[in-house]
């Protein structure tokens, strides 16, 4: 049986499908590529250009394949953009998840791994964030993947689709070989930014807001590389084979580090002087966001092997010397 990954064809999704060919899995993806790359997509999984909202498209998929679960990626994912549209993040996301649990049901597939964000949480009243914390989203794409995991709650419910929701911190760096990585082209996340600079592709770096309560007044966020997300999607699936109840569980490190901190990891990991301004804060942006993950290390057993920020930068720093323009090299 296959493990069909949604958005396999994207950032996050590409590292899980060869994290699961190297673990011996058989994969199949789907995906529409409005984001993603067809090169980066390990050339032992099935490949279907298509999406997950076209029922049409997932009935070839689940009558072609015997699929056993499915891993979920596919979304729109920029906070910003999502409070000028929201409608496209109510469509794609909310939506996409209704079509996906629809042949789910139908295809009697009954294991989903699920993307979540700590951005379903908003603004926390505390830190380190706990799974039983509020949710309060304070944004139109958290809303829209907090409402996927209530939809699977009641599928659960209904129909028996066992579901983890992961909820991820930021995620971050590449492969170790370096021969995929983060290639998104508007780009918006911190440290592919930071790493224009060095790579000659943009000026400077401006740091979003100075005066936030935090030691040195930028925000903090918990960094996770995205190898150690993979082998908790692993670890989650083998969570659901051996018949466990579904069940939502953070991934972070449990550590935060400011933007001011980031740029001095990035300074070191690439060794250049990296050219700093100072501007507004972005709208929406929380001034600390740092993961528990003491409920995935207890039940998963998942330990990130990355917790030096200097270490998750240069994995990124390879892919980005290497392939400058992502995926078009
Ligand atoms: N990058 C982060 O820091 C982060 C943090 C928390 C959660 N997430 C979540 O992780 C997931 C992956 O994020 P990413 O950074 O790899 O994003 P990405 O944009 O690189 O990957 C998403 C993939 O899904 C595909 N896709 C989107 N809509 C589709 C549809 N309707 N049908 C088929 N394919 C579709 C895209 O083409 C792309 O390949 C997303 O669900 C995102 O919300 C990401
Ligand atoms: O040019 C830049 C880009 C970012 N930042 C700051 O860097 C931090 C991190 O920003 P970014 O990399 O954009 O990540 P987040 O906004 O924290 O969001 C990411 O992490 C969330 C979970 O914490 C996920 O929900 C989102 O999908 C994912 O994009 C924030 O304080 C930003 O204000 C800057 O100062 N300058």
């Amino acid at each position: 049986m296959a493990i069909l990954v949604c958005g396999g064809a994207g950032y996050i999704g590409s590292h899980m499908v060869y994290t699961l060919i190297n673990n011996g899995e058989d994969v199949v993806v789907i995906d529409n590529l409005q984001t993603g790359h067809r090169a980066s997509v390990h050339e032992k999984a099935k490949f279907y250009e298509g999406d997950i909202r076209n029922t049409a498209d997932l009935d070839k998929v689940f009558t072609e394949n015997d699929i056993e679960a499915v891993i979920h990626f596919a979304a729109n994912s920029l906070v910003g953009e999502s409070m000028q549209v929201p409608l496209k993040y109510f469509n794609n996301n909310t939506c996409g998840m209704e079509t996906l649990l629809e042949a789910m049901v139908k295809y009697d597939v009954k294991k989903i791994v699920f993307s979540s964000t700590a951005a379903t949480y908003g603004e926390p009243k505390r830190v380190p964030i706990l799974e039983t914390d509020e949710t309060n989203p304070t944004n139109p794409y958290g809303e829209s993947k907090r409402m996927m995991e209530k939809m699977m709650k009641w599928v659960d419910m209904a129909n028996g689709v066992k579901y983890v929701s992961l909820r991820y911190f930021n995620v971050a760096g590449a492969i170790e070989d370096g021969h995929i990585g983060e290639a998104h082209t508007t780009e918006t996340h911190l440290i592919p930014i930071i790493l224009q600079v060095p790579l000659g592709k943009r000026d400077h770096i401006t740091v979003f807001g100075t005066d936030y309560p935090t030691p040195d007044g930028t925000c903090i966020r918990d960094y996770v590389h995205v190898m150690d997300l993979a082998d908790a999607h692993m670890k989650a699936l083998n969570y659901l084979r051996q018949g466990n109840e579904s069940s939502i569980f953070n991934l972070g490190t449990g550590e935060g580090f400011s933007v001011k901190e980031m740029i001095d990891a990035a300074e070191k990991a690439t060794g250049l002087k990296i050219k700093v301004e100072y501007g507004q804060r972005r709208a929406g942006d929380p001034a600390r966001l740092i993961a528990s993950s003491e409920k995935a290390q207890k039940i998963l057993d998942w330990h990130p092997k990355y917790t030096s920020m200097e270490d998750i930068i240069k994995t990124a720093w390879k892919w980005h010397q290497t392939h400058p323009n992502g995926y078009e090299d």
